[in-house]
Formats: C-alpha cells, structure tokens, sequence
C-alpha cells in the first residue's frame, strides 16, 4: 500500500461530482438483484439520486430512453430477467447512455457467466465487481467462487481488470480493502471504506448503482466518475462506523451518513493514489 496519498487532486473532483449529483438528481434504472433493491435505492435517494428499480422486458422501450444512467446487476440472475437486461443494456448503449455492470457471482453457474460475457459485449461503462469476480469474468473461467463474496484481494485482481478493461472498453472497479479503476492504462486505488461493510450484503451492488448515478453526471469522464462514487461510499462508511454498533447499525448510519455528508468532511477523508 502506498504512503502517500495523491488526494488533493482528487478530492474536489470527487465533491464537484458528489453536489452535482444532489443538484441534478439523474434518474437511474436499476436492474438489480432481489437482496439489493432496498438498499441500492435508498443509497441512491440518500445520495440525491432518483433510483427506479424497473425491471420488466415490457416496460424497457417505453421506460429506459428516459433514464440517465443504468444499473445491470445479476446477483439473482433467472432466464426470465436477462432478456431485459440485455434489452435495456443496448438500448442505453445505443442512445448514449452510461450503464454499469455488476457480475455478482458471475463464476457461480456457467449459466451467468455467459450472460455476463454476453452483457460486456454491450459496451458497459463500467463493470464493478470484487476481486474475485473480475478475475472470473476476465479470464472467462468457470472456476467457483464462495457465492457473492470474495475470496480475493482487490489488489490481486489488477492485472485481470486492467486486461478487462482493454478488451471490453470498459473503465473496470474492483471493490475491497483498496477500491481499484482503471481504464486498462491508468490504475487508481481508493483506500476509503471499512472492513464492516462486508458484513451487510448488498454494499457492493449500492456501490455499483451510486456509480452509475456519479457516471450520469459526467458520463464523458467514467474512470474520474467512478474513482469519486467509490471514494464517497467509502467515506459514508467510515462515518457511519464511527456510530454503529455492528452491521446493522452500520446500515442505518452509512445512508444517514451518505444523506448528510459535508464539504469538509469530503475534502479531509477522500484517499485516492495513483497505483499505475
Ligand atoms: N476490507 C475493507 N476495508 C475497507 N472497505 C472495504 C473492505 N472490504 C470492502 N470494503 C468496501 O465495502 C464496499 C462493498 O465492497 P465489497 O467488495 O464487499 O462488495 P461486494 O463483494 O460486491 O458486495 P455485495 O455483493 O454484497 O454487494 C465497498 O465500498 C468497499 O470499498
Ligand atoms: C447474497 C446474495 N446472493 C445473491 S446476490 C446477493 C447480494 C450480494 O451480491
Ligand atoms: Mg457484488
């Protein structure tokens, strides 16, 4: 880990991003799993977003085109959900729109993981995943993986998001101790967050639906974007930790924190270094 952090440069970066946000309010459509949709909109809501958790195929064509941002997460992926998945991914594709892919537990079943290659050939935005899915999904294998944790270090996951992110074009995050992005050529680390966030599921897929909100506010700059969505999540952790009594409690205090987080406090706990 490095000594040093390269914040200043990055921390108005990351409130100009955050207060656009609240000032803006994008609408993003979030296609998640069933575990996360109450937390993934109300880390939305708390971030000043407007989450809409729209799922159905018959509702894409009508619905999507209005949205700013899009969320594809297949945590609870069925044969039934990955038509509109793919439905509203090309769409948002075609029209412009940022979208991000959450590969939860994409090494589970041969199934998903072929869903997942086939939503990477849709041109994401972003794909944010842990250590362990992004080395799954980057080198295609059809390995196991302990369900939707991690058994990987972010940090041992670099190379396989810097080879990700050339092939599909895509900035690629990997959640963990250290946050990684990277673009396939610069390499970021975000060291905010605490290690209790493991401890509530759906912190990941919360993270990748605030991505998508941080990438409708400056969708020409994805890898800034996302550096700064992850970078606020963490802080809204850190914070929240401070008042909780397990994880539970760390829940509730991460989205009051994330609701009332300050300038100040952005400005002095954002840690962000340049890792290649
Ligand atoms: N050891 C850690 N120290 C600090 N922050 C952490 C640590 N582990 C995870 N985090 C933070 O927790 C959040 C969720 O990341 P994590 O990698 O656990 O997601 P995930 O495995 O996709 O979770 P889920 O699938 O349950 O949504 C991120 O903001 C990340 O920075
Ligand atoms: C626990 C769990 N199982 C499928 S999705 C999910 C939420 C974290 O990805
Ligand atoms: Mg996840």
């Amino acid at each position: 880990m490095e000594s040093k952090f390269d914040s200043k440069e990055w921390s108005s970066g990351v409130w100009t991003h955050f207060t656009d946000v609240r000032r803006r309010s994008p609408l993003v459509q979030c296609i998640t799993n069933l575990v996360s949709m109450d937390l993934v909109a109300n880390t939305l809501l708390s971030a000043g977003a407007s989450p809409a958790m729209v799922h159905s195929v018959a509702e894409v064509p009508d619905f999507t085109p209005h949205v700013h941002a899009l969320c594809v997460n297949v945590g609870t992926l069925t044969p039934d959900w990955l038509p509109s998945m793919k439905a509203a991914a090309e769409l948002a594709s075609q029209l412009g729109k940022p979208w991000v892919l959450d590969p939860a537990a994409v090494s589970c079943s041969g199934f998903r993981l072929k869903a997942c290659l086939e939503l990477v050939e849709l041109k994401p935005s972003v794909i944010k995943g842990n250590g362990s899915e992004i080395i799954a999904l980057s080198s295609a294998s059809q390995g196991h993986t302990k369900g939707a944790d991690s058994s990987h270090e972010s940090t041992e996951a670099i190379e396989a998001a810097k080879s990700l992110a050339l092939s599909s074009g895509a900035v690629v995050a990997v959640s963990g101790a250290v946050d990684i992005v990277t673009d396939g050529k610069r390499v970021i680390g975000v060291h905010n967050g605490t290690k209790m966030m493991q401890k509530i599921t759906a912190t990941g897929c919360s993270l990748s639906g605030l991505v998508a909100a941080f990438l409708a506010v400056d969708p020409l700059h994805p890898l800034e974007a996302t550096v700064s969505a992850m970078s606020i999540f963490g802080i809204a952790g850190e914070l929240g930790e401070e008042m909780a009594n397990g994880p539970a409690s760390l829940r509730m205090h991460l989205i009051d924190s994330l609701y009332g987080l300050d300038e100040t406090t952005v400005l002095s706990r954002v840690k962000i270094t340049r890792l290649g």
